[in-house]
Order: structure tokens, then sequence, then C-alpha cells
């Protein structure tokens, strides 16, 4: 389970609070207005910014102290996830070895995950040379190499048109399923919600509010959700 135990931060004149918990293996949408903390709430958990007060906590631990590198977490951003000087196999190799001194094993097992994402054979190939969408598959090949338990994305298919952004979530999905991941997901994308996260996580006024099932919130959402929705 991820807890945030009464973890409160405020940047200038910004306030973000959050005590709730989510289960370990969910899927979870964040939604709420532009500036409403959406992606301050994916840095406290990522270890990107100290909060003020609370504890963030996994599998019973705190982890509110570890580094970044430390936590069980995976970030996948909107974009630049991936280095432009290296190859699609070395930014993959990234998620084994920071270092890249892969291994034949692990130079195998980076082209497995290549193949599991649809980009067999494009080991070589620099991001430029790949479509949007198969840059988005490397970035998720690296997450499915690391396999960590958490994994935080803040709209990473925003960029893409809808039919790639739909492939994508499924393919996201079933990484998700084969490493038994907890995701958080920050969209605009009320469809995107409904589409991969049975829960959602409403941010409004400073505050993140326990994760709610996604449908009957947004069939019936509170009026501030109803406002940002249109
Ligand atoms: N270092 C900082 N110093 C002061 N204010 C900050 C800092 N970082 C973020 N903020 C403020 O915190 C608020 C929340 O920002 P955040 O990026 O989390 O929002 P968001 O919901 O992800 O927005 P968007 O949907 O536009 O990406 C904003 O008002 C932002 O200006």
């Amino acid at each position: 389970m991820l807890e945030l135990k009464n973890l409160s931060v405020t940047l200038g004149n910004f306030h973000l609070h959050a005590d709730l918990s989510i289960d370990a293996g969910s899927r979870v949408a964040i939604i709420g207005a532009s500036g409403s903390g959406k992606s301050t709430l994916l840095s406290l958990i990522a270890g990107f910014l100290a909060p003020d007060r609370g504890q963030v906590r996994w599998q019973g631990q705190d982890i509110t102290a570890a580094l970044p590198g430390q936590r069980p977490v995976s970030v996948l951003f909107q974009d630049q996830n991936l280095f432009p000087h290296l190859t699609a196999a070395q930014n993959v190799g990234l998620g084994l070895r920071p270092d890249l001194r892969l291994n034949h094993g692990q130079r195998t097992r980076v082209s497995q995950v290549l193949a599991e994402v649809g980009l067999e054979g494009m080991e070589d190939r620099k991001p430029a040379s790949l479509s949007g969408g198969q840059q988005s598959r490397v970035a998720l090949a690296r997450v499915l190499l690391r396999a960590r338990p958490i994994l935080l994305l803040d709209e990473p298919f925003a960029a893409l048109g809808p039919a790639l952004k739909s492939e994508m979530l499924d393919l996201l999905a079933r990484i998700a399923g084969e490493t038994d991941a907890t995701v958080l997901m920050v969209s605009h994308d009320p469809a995107d919600a409904r589409r991969f996260a049975p829960l959602t996580i409403v941010i409004e006024d400073g505050r993140a509010h326990p994760p709610q099932p996604t449908g009957p919130l947004l069939d019936n959402p509170p009026p501030g959700l109803r406002a940002y929705l249109g």
C-alpha cells in the first residue's frame, strides 16, 4: 500500500495537503485544474520535492527521506523521457545500469523488452529517427525493464493523437499488469481516466482527495470538478 500520511507542502503561495492511501496494484488517475498541484503530488511521491510535514510510506516503510533513485518508483513525463544522443537500446538499458556496461544477458533482455513493445530490430535507432509513438514505446520498454512497484505518469501521452494515445494506454495497462505496478497517472482527459483507471484522485483547493471510483465520479462530478471538466 502507498500511504500519504498527513503530507503537506508549501511552494510560495501554493499549499497542497494529502492524507490518503492507495492499494498496491491499483491504477489511479489524478485530475484537477491547471495549477491545482497534480505534478507537485507526483514530485512528493517520487522524492523530487520534500514535504514540510507528513510521510510517504510504501508497504509499511517510511520512504519520506529516501532519495529519488532509492525509491521503488519509475516516472514518465510528457516528453524528455529519452536522451537524444543515445540509441533506443541504450535508452532502455539505462533502466538496468546507468553506466550502460551491460553484459550479454542484459543486452538480450533489452532487445526482448523492445520487441515486447513492438520495436523489434530498432535497437540502434536514435530518438530523432523514431516517431512520437515509437519514442513513447521506448520509454515504456524502460519502465517494463525496471519493473519498479510504483509507476508515476505525468500526462505521458498528451502529445500523441487520440488513436495512438489509446494504443499506448492499452500497452501501459499491459505493462502495469505484467509488473504488478501501482500506477498513478495525471491526465487532463477524463476519457483517459475512464479507460485506464478504476480510481481517481481529485485535487482541488489545495487538497488531494482520497481515490474514488472513476465512473461514478465522472458521471456525477462535484461542482468544482464539473466546472473544470466543462
Ligand atoms: N518551486 C515553486 N515555487 C513556487 N510555486 C510553485 C513552485 N512549483 C510549483 N509551484 C506552484 O504550485 C502550483 C501547482 O503546480 P503543479 O505543477 O503541481 O500544478 P499542475 O496541477 O500539475 O498544473 P498543470 O496541469 O498546469 O501542469 C502552481 O500554482 C505552481 O505555480
